[in-house]
């Protein structure tokens, strides 16, 4: 796999520790580096903001109150972009670890980790982190239409009552930014907002994930560890593509739901939890009302209230003011001239068909500030593609006349074809995680 242009910084004073996720991460990465003092850290930014950092809370031997970490974390925060923080906590110490999320970490992960699991959240990481410089903003769920006028009437009316909320619609069209929006107006603003994909997270682990395990409950758990449910504790906890759970993922998930508690592997009592749920998927509504995919006892848990994001297609009105918004966003971050758009590129992006939703607008919009050498915008450097290949299209080509780069395209072209576009589906298929195939489907203009 080719590595990727993000650079990542990892910030931890213990040199094996540092030294194990740098090799880790550089088979994946284009630029890893280490520090092992954080009073380095200001000349290393003066150098270039990173775009993930691991962020060891403990720099001190013996000190466990986290101080030095979140007065780095403060500092990363303040930078004009700054970068998307992985806090890096010992095992026990999950309350720090929500103490980071709190001021602005996107993720923990606790140490010991799991490699697959670590290469996940920086791949997470690195999706979300232009979404939170979009979230900084004042307009989070922009949009002129009537249809979003709508999402957010909703989302200010359900956002501070504690009612269940499941977010509908296609991938790319806003569903975690409507999630974050609704965290954002509840009681529970100040506390941690966490997102799980639940479509990624393997049926091995699924539990110890999300409610935690007891020390000895299976080989690997060398200290009792909190899951997803216990770091939420007083905030939401967003449950994305929950419509790509397992069957018998999802009995474990209705079980949590309906009691408010959870039991940790292992344990023999069970915990209560406190926490707001938002969940979202692009199943479309004849799949989750098919009990053969989608329990519907659970349904009936998530879906207090239902919000449907239209896919953009469907309320073209937005499509000016967002493009006006990430052209101006990008011009600023790559220092570009601000450009017009030509009345052609206009007319073509206006009426494409966006089968990324606005998650594609936002990447030609990307593209084409950096590409753009004309007066204005041209259709050209908005990199649009081709229209969705046919699947009978798809059948593999010989591969002698083909470049690697065709032999990928096709490849994902299949995978997505044979998973009915639903993307956690496809990834699993690739081998790849969500944020990678993103990041392919673009290269492609898939
Ligand atoms: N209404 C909006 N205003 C501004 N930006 C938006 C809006 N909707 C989506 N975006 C941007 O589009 C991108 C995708 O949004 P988001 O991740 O919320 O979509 P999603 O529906 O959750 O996608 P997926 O189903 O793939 O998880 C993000 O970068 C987000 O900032």
């Amino acid at each position: 796999m080719e590595p990727t242009t993000a650079r990542i910084l990892i910030l931890d004073d213990d040199a094996d520790v540092a030294f194990a996720a740098r090799m880790l991460l550089r088979r994946r990465h284009g630029e890893v580096t280490v520090l092992q003092d954080p009073a380095r850290l200001a000349l290393a930014l003066a150098q270039g903001v990173p775009d993930v950092v691991l962020l060891d809370l403990n720099f001190t031997p013996g000190r466990t109150d986290g101080a030095e970490g979140l007065a780095v974390l403060d500092l990363l925060r303040r930078q004009p972009r700054p970068p998307a923080v992985i806090a890096l906590t010992a095992y026990a110490d999950v309350p720090l670890a929500v103490e980071a999320l709190k001021r602005g970490a996107g993720d923990f992960i606790t140490k010991p980790w799991d490699n697959a699991r670590l290469l996940a959240a920086v791949d997470a990481a690195l999706a979300r982190r232009s979404t939170a410089c979009v979230a900084g903003a004042a307009s989070i769920l922009m949009g002129e239409s009537p249809a979003m006028a709508a999402v957010r009437a909703m989302v200010a009316s359900v956002g501070p009552t504690e009612a269940n909320v499941l977010v509908l619609g296609e991938n790319g069209v806003g569903k975690e930014l409507v999630a974050r929006a609704i965290h954002a107006a509840s009681k529970r603003a100040g506390a941690a907002f966490l997102a799980v994909d639940m479509g990624a997270l393997p049926e091995a682990t699924f539990e110890s994930e999300l409610f935690g395990h007891r020390k000895g409950s299976f080989t690997d758990a060398k200290a009792d560890r909190d899951g997803r449910f216990q770091a939420a504790r007083g905030g939401t906890l967003f449950l994305d593509e929950v419509g790509n759970m397992p069957l018998p993922a999802q009995a474990k998930l209705l079980a949590a739901l309906e009691r408010r508690e959870v039991t940790p592997l292992g344990a023999d009592r069970p915990q209560a939890v406190d926490v707001r749920i938002v969940s979202a998927t692009n199943l479309d509504e004849a799949s989750l009302f098919d009990p053969g995919v989608f329990r519907p006892d659970l349904l009936f848990r998530l879906n207090t209230i239902v919000i449907r994001v239209p896919p953009l297609r469907e309320r073209r009105g937005d499509i000016p003011g967002l493009l006006r918004h990430y052209l101006a966003h990008y011009e600023a971050q790559y220092a570009r001239p601000a450009r017009a758009l030509s009345n052609a590129a206009q007319a073509a992006l206006l009426a494409w068909q966006w089968p990324g939703n606005v998650r594609a607008l936002r990447h030609a919009c990307e593209r084409a500030v950096i590409l753009a050498a004309g007066a204005a915008y041209e259709t050209g450097d908005f990199g649009l593609g081709t229209p969705a290949v046919a699947p009978s299209a798809l059948a593999a080509p010989a591969l002698d006349d083909q470049t690697l780069g065709e032999v990928e395209r096709g490849a994902i072209a299949a995978a997505l074809a044979q998973a009915k576009g639903n993307i956690s589906e496809a990834a699993r298929r690739l081998g790849l995680s969500r944020a990678a195939l993103y990041r392919k489907l673009e290269k492609h203009g898939l």
